[in-house]
């Protein structure tokens, strides 16, 4: 029941038991860029999890007790206390579990990361809309070009040291999920005049917790493809 390619849970399957003591359980769906911020931030920290793969087009009854929303991710401890929301997760999990910190511990050099990832926040609505909106593509393609550019400037005016410094830190993994899916999409075209970002992103393919969360182009299109049709086969795509 429990792993990352496990198959989903969905509309009439039992609740989950009690999250053993020492683990944290993680809502998730296994095609999810939210949830995989939360999962590279679990690898890159080291901490000992579990995975329930959600079936987000047929949800369990039990999951908006998880959360109302019946959004994933979802985090959930052994004293039963839930936490929804990815960036909100991350950030607890670099808090409570010790080890190699992802948000610098210098006040002003988190916030600089914060105001990048604010920057970045209008990038994942906008390649939903591409992926939802054919007939409005090359607007939504411009659109993200601009963003881009206005990212790549935060990035020079901000100082900051996520692209050049020698450990990725928590702003690339917020980040990274919707840059991998840049190519996926074929919208690799978009960061072709935003060197800092371009360079990044071969940069972060080198990264090992990045490297191990390859996406497959085909079984991709064709989640996309299902998730679109709402059916309730797109979660378990490719099992
Ligand atoms: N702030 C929250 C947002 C979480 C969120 O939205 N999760 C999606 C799952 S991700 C959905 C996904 O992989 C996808 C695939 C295709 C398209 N699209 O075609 O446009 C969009 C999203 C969801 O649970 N969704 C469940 C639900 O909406 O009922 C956070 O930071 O945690």
């Amino acid at each position: 029941m429990s792993g990352a390619s496990s198959k989903s849970l969905g509309k009439g399957s039992s609740p989950p038991g009690p999250v053993p003591e020492g683990l944290i359980r993680i809502y998730s769906m296994r095609f999810c860029p939210f949830a995989q911020r939360v999962l590279m931030v679990l690898k890159a920290k080291g901490i000992r999890h579990e995975i329930i793969n959600i079936n987000l087009k047929s949800k369990p009854e039990w999951f908006f007790k998880k959360n109302p929303a019946g959004l994933v991710p979802v985090l959930e401890d052994s004293k039963g206390r839930l936490i929804s929301g990815s960036a909100i997760i991350c950030e607890y999990l670099d808090e409570a579990y010790p080890g190699k910190k992802l948000f610098p511990d210098d006040p002003y050099e988190k916030a600089c990361q914060k105001m990048i990832l604010e920057s970045f926040s209008k990038v994942p609505p906008l390649v939903a809309r591409f992926i939802r909106k054919k007939e409005d593509r090359p607007d939504i393609i411009e659109e993200l070009r601009k963003e881009f550019r206005m990212l790549e400037e935060d990035i020079t005016n901000y100082n900051s040291d996520i692209f050049v410094g020698d450990a990725v830190s928590m702003t690339d993994y917020l980040m990274w999920p919707w840059f991998q899916r840049l190519e996926v999409l074929e919208l690799n075209e978009c960061v072709a005049h935003t060197p800092k970002l371009k360079g990044w992103m071969a940069a972060m393919k080198k990264d090992p917790i990045v490297s191990s969360h390859l996406i497959d182009a085909k079984t991709y299109s064709d989640f996309l493809k299902l998730y679109l049709q709402d059916s309730p086969e797109a979660c378990d795509c490719g099992l």
